[in-house]
């Protein structure tokens, strides 16, 4: 089931979305499951993950038994402010207390291996998994990019890896590593978060025909389209 979701400002967007995290993740582990949590880097992102930390806090989530995972990073020192890990960890990860053991960063340069290397190190490391994500939260580019599936890069019609190395990409930095749609899809949630007035012909696309990677994307119970205002004034 698709559904579209509108708020007023990405900060309503940001609080909305943190919420319904914290409330899936507090049923799952309820029903005595350990969720996984696929995360994804960018502005609305990092304002989701602020959010997440400021009402995550004092909910009924145990911090220490969530997975997080990532859809995509950037191949760079784990140090470099463009590293998507970096930035969750900051937002949200290190202010919740999440574990080490819990977090499944992707391999950076200081892996000592080539960005196909870590490609593959991360879908063994997936492959460990047993049960889909609870939920995948994804950003998406004005030209419909999500996670690091750009629009007609050849990585985009990966169906039997689940992670894979991406160069040359139109969003610097240009070496990244991103799951592929079908490891995307392989949570019971997708929400794709989006906003502002240069993603509005995007999300009218990709909402309606258009073959773009974030129409490619499904979750297995729900997919949600989380707009601002600005992103949905295509619809
Ligand atoms: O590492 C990345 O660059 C992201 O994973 C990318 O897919 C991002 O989510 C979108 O480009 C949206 O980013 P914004 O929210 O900043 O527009």
């Amino acid at each position: 089931m698709v559904s579209i979701r509108v708020y007023e400002t990405p900060q309503e967007l940001a609080a909305a979305a943190a919420l319904a995290l914290v409330d899936a993740l507090a049923r799952a582990q309820a029903a005595g499951l350990v969720p996984a949590v696929c995360l994804t880097g960018g502005t609305v992102a990092d304002l989701v993950h602020r959010e997440v930390a400021r009402v995550g806090a004092d909910s009924a989530v145990d911090w220490t038994a969530v997975d997080f995972w990532w859809g995509d990073e950037r191949y760079v020192e784990t140090t470099s402010p463009d590293r998507n890990a970096l930035h969750a960890h900051t937002a949200f990860l290190d202010v919740l207390g999440v574990p080490a053991g819990r977090i499944h960063a992707m391999p950076s340069t200081g892996s000592a291996c080539s960005v196909e290397e870590g490609a593959r190190a991360y879908a063994a490391e997936l492959a460990r998994r047993q049960e889909p994500f609870l939920v995948t939260m994804l950003g998406m580019g004005p030209d419909g990019h999500v996670a690091s599936l750009f629009p007609g890069a050849p990585g985009l019609g990966a169906d039997e890896a689940t992670a894979i190395a991406v160069t040359g990409s139109p969003k610097p930095p240009p070496q990244r590593i991103s799951l592929t749609v079908p490891a995307l899809n392989n949570s019971e949630s997708v929400w794709l978060l989006v906003t502002g007035p240069d993603k509005a012909a995007a999300v009218a696309d990709a909402t309606t025909s258009a073959d773009l990677p974030a129409r490619r994307v499904r979750g297995l119970a729900e997919t949600v389209w989380f707009l601002d205002r600005a992103a949905a004034s295509g619809l």
